[in-house]
């Protein structure tokens, strides 16, 4: 696609020919599967990247641009897709990675709203879906998951921006993921989100100060997430936090992380992408490249670890 660049905020118009182009140009890596429609009818595409073989291959999951204004969640999962492709067959961890597991990007989950702050309004975070009784528009996605939905850290109230939604599940894109993952959790050993801001790297739980399962659990997903902080910090310094989401950033109840985790996949991490306020979720351009590079190690030292741990 003419307009299309991995150091720019791309129009979903533009990403959307770009996974038409890049999954054609990789066809031996790459295989696109549309999940479901958005609220306003867009298709949400996923790109399962992987040598191809005929028995099934355990996966990681990874989604981007659950919340609309977070731009540069979107810009790390096209990152990630060319990243992969191109350094297959050059780099080590990449192809072992790659010939050993598939890994199931979500561009843009929440296609509409991402349209929506392109179009009208660059602060939106939520859904676009229109709520009975009211003239507040959306849900926010990260609240409207079955993990502890609307408990705590969520509002019932359909103006705010952390509205649960009228039921767990209630939009459209959130039942279209969930219903991806429940019919793949056998082969689903990761789940990675991407968020921002604040430079975070979070698990389970959100909805409850209660540590996850058991300790050991909790020790070895607390120390994959220092650990990832820590390749990620080696390239430009970047200062990560990780920790439990619950004591680490708020208590928010019906979080996919969360539910994830809650399923049976047990490493599930919630990344908060830079800066910690400068700018925001209106992180300039000019940081795109080394945003994506520093990432690019964290999430690649998960998935080191979930795949040596198959
Ligand atoms: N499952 C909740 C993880 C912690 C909160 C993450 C942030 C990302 Se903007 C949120 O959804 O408020
Ligand atoms: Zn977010
Ligand atoms: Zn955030
Ligand atoms: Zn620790």
């Amino acid at each position: 696609p003419r307009a299309h660049g991995y150091t720019k905020y791309n129009t979903w118009s533009d990403i959307e020919s770009w996974i038409t182009s890049i999954s054609s140009s990789n066809s031996e890596l790459i295989s696109t599967e549309v999940i479901g429609k958005t609220y306003e009818g867009r298709p949400m595409t996923v790109l399962k990247i992987g040598k191809k073989s005929s028995s099934t291959k355990p996966a990681i999951f990874m989604d981007c641009g659950i919340h609309a204004r977070e731009w540069i969640s979107p810009a790390f999962c096209q990152w990630f897709v060319n990243e992969a492709v191109s350094t297959y067959g050059s780099d080590a961890q990449m192809t072992s990675l790659l010939n050993q597991m598939d890994v199931i990007v979500l561009p843009v989950f929440n296609i509409d709203g991402y349209i929506y702050t392109h179009t009208n309004d660059r602060m939106w975070r939520k859904t676009r879906a229109k709520n009975s009784g009211t003239s507040c528009i959306g849900t926010d996605p990260n609240r409207n998951f079955d993990a502890g939905w609307c408990t705590v850290g969520a509002s019932s109230n359909p103006c705010s921006e952390t509205f649960c939604g009228s039921s767990v599940e209630s939009e459209i894109e959130v039942k279209n993921v969930a219903n991806f993952i429940r019919k793949n959790k056998s082969i689903i050993k990761a789940y990675i989100t991407i968020h921002s801001y604040s430079q975070l790297l979070l698990f389970p739980y959100s909805y409850t100060y209660e540590l996850a399962a058991d300790h050991s659990e909790l020790v070895s997903q607390h120390h994959v997430a220092e650990g990832a902080s820590a390749a990620l910090r080696s390239l430009y310094g970047t200062r990560y936090t990780s920790g439990p989401g619950a004591s680490t950033i708020y208590l928010a109840a019906g979080g996919s992380d969360d539910w994830a985790y809650d399923l049976g996949v047990k490493y599930s991490y919630t990344f908060e992408l830079r800066d910690t306020g400068r700018y925001g979720f209106l992180l300039p351009e000019s940081q795109i490249k080394p945003t994506c590079e520093e990432t690019m190690l964290a999430v690649k030292y998960i998935a080191a670890y979930v795949q040596k741990n198959l």
